[in-house]
């Protein structure tokens, strides 16, 4: 058996029955089927070692038939055996191995779990809480009930080595949650008793205790049952209560030394003494000291020995040997700072990966929220582009609105400003606008000395055909009038209607021939519009007076009372004809 300090075999007898366990012994054995031939050699392991070790010589044999996964899984049992064997540096390069490169997700989580506990045994603690910190990640991702409980067994384990019973319990509950098929609830408990225990939160009446120590019995798990008694010694010497302990002993003595696992004995041994020691029977408490003593190796470091050495230490000093107290009391301070030193420094790596992993943590936490933040400018970015690009378009619609509707208020300004001009029925000039026209006409033409002629119209009996032909064909009759004038009038002339039957229109430098001559030719054309009433041709005909610039000058009021005297003349001279102003040339009457 190798040396281990006394904490660490509680663990490794933890680590070999959980190993036991694992996988459900299967009774044919054939190499026939590797696959079965190594689950078989698995099982095996513990409960007959020497006939897995000769079955891992003999698949070592039938490597070359082996498929990928078989291989990896003999390395992994090859790994096994090499920590077994006490090479836990070589061991933990051959599980790495396999959780490397493996690709098989039990093995490696297996693989994990049991480098774990190398790690852990070989003191190397910053590299154990690293593979513990992984592992925890890997944990959700971990289906395999077995290998979720072996990775759960070994994080709690590793949990109270570093002090942090709380986690430790809290993965052994976490065992109890999803036990796989060939567990029971005994390691569950049992771990949960060595965190209450170190954390010293365990009494003797504590339910926990008596709780698994039942699971255990009833579960045929030995080892976890001593274990748990041996906890319940030290629980009973811590509480004073010496005689209950040495019972209890008295009890699994027998048990503890068939087990004939070493560190076991040596544990019953130490607490025997300590029993004894507290009961003032320092014979005995001697007796079983020396016992201990007789059972280790000068080299070996480990919290019984140390306990031992002090008992011895305390009993010499009673019994005033003054040089054997001494040496002993050496023996147990360097033991007893070895065994510190040890705790301290699983507390320490313990709390270095924390912060490491904290740091991580927060560094990542901080990148993310500059991701977030990052983001979240984007977004506003986008959005603030998008809302502008909104805007403008807003602003654009408005405007684009604006102007159409500033055009459409013209246009409507425009057409009510055409016709508030225009004649209603004829749709030339009504008699205001034409007068104003006229007149700013007449004065621009007066500035440059050009000539112009009034010319005045009426329609001759138009009451007439009104009454004959009703009003409707009257107005008919001033529309047809007012086409047919239009004929004969360029561009620059100005025509208006001045009321009823009555027209104006401004000949733009115009000579006195000119006028007569389009006063005329409007005279014929009125005369020969023809409208029709029910089949009859209704007779148009229409007067027409002139008044010339020549003559009166560019004064309206001038021109209109002789244009106005002229087709009086027109109409009382028998009507259909063309009176020129008296003071002109030629008296024209047509
Ligand atoms: N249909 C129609 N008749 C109108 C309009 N404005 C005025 N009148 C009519 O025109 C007629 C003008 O008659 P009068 O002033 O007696 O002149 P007239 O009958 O043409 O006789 P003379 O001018 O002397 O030849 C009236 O009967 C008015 O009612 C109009 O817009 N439409």
């Amino acid at each position: 058996m190798y040396r281990l300090s006394s904490r660490i075999w509680l663990w490794s007898a933890l680590l070999i029955m959980a190993f036991c366990l694992l996988v459900p012994p299967v009774c044919a054995s054939t190499i026939a089927n590797p696959g079965q031939f190594l689950d078989l050699a698995e099982s095996l392991r513990t409960s007959d070692h020497p006939r897995f070790v000769q079955m891992l010589a003999q698949i070592h044999r039938e490597e070359p038939q082996l498929a990928p996964t078989e291989l990896w899984h003999l390395r992994y049992l090859d790994a096994w055996e090499t920590m077994y064997e006490g090479n836990y540096t070589k061991s933990a390069t051959q599980l790495r191995e396999v959780i490397d490169h493996s690709g098989v997700a039990i093995l490696a989580t297996k693989a994990s779990a049991l480098l774990l506990s190398n790690l852990g045994i070989n003191r190397h603690y910053k590299e154990a809480f690293e593979l513990a910190n992984r592992l925890t990640k890997e944990l959700p991702g971990v289906r395999d009930p077995a290998a979720r409980f072996t990775s759960l067994y070994f994080l709690s384990m590793t949990m109270t080595s570093a002090g942090q019973t709380d986690l430790a319990i809290q993965y052994a509950r976490m065992m109890g949650d999803a036990l796989p098929a060939s567990e029971t609830l005994c390691k569950p408990f049992t771990l949960q008793v060595d965190a209450l225990d170190k954390s010293r939160r365990l009494n003797s009446s504590s339910p926990e205790l008596q709780r698994a120590i039942t699971a255990c019995v009833a579960a045929r798990q030995p080892v976890f049952a001593n274990s748990l008694r041996l906890i319940q010694v030290g629980v009973y010497l811590r509480e004073e209560q010496p005689r209950k302990a040495l019972a209890l002993l008295d009890r699994i003595a027998q048990e503890i030394h068939h087990s004939g696992y070493e560190p076991h004995i040596l544990w019953w041994q130490m607490n025997e003494a300590n029993a004894y020691a507290i009961l003032g029977n320092d014979n005995e408490a001697r007796k079983a000291a020396l016992a201990v003593l007789a059972m280790s190796h000068p080299e070996d470091k480990n919290w019984a020995l140390s306990e031992t050495y002090k008992i011895l230490y305390q009993i010499e000093k009673k019994r005033g040997h003054a040089a054997a107290a001494l040496k002993y009391y050496e023996q147990f301070t360097a033991l007893d700072k070895a065994y510190l030193d040890d705790v301290n420094a699983r507390a320490m790596a313990y709390e270095t990966v924390q912060q490491h992993v904290l740091a991580q943590k927060l560094e990542t936490e901080r990148l993310s929220q500059q991701n977030a933040l990052l983001r979240m400018r984007q977004t506003l970015d986008a959005k603030k582009a998008e809302a502008s690009r909104l805007y403008l378009a807003l602003l654009l619609m408005a405007l684009a609105f604006a102007v159409l509707w500033m055009f459409r208020l013209k246009r409507s300004q425009l057409r009510f400003k055409k016709l508030s001009h225009l004649d209603g029925l004829t749709e030339i000039f009504n008699r205001q606008h034409f007068m104003g026209e006229v007149e700013r006409t007449l004065r621009l033409l007066e500035r440059r000395a050009g000539a112009a002629c009034l010319v005045f119209i009426d329609l001759d009996h138009f009451k007439h055909i009104n009454d004959a032909y009703g009003h409707a064909m009257g107005d008919e009759v001033l529309r047809e009038v007012v086409m047919a004038s239009k004929q004969h009038l360029r561009p620059v002339d100005l025509f208006g209607r001045l009321g009823g039957e009555e027209f104006g229109i401004l000949l733009v430098e115009c000579t006195r021939g000119q006028g007569m001559a389009i006063a005329d030719r409007i005279r014929l054309a009125v005369e020969a519009t023809v409208v029709e009433c029910e089949g009859v041709a209704i007779a148009i005909s229409t007067s027409v007076g002139l008044a010339f610039t020549d003559a009166y000058g560019h004064d309206l009021q001038r021109l209109c009372r002789e244009a106005d005297a002229a087709l009086y003349r027109a109409k009382r001279g028998g009507r259909n004809r063309v009176v020129a102003d008296i003071e002109g040339s030629i008296p024209a009457e047509a």
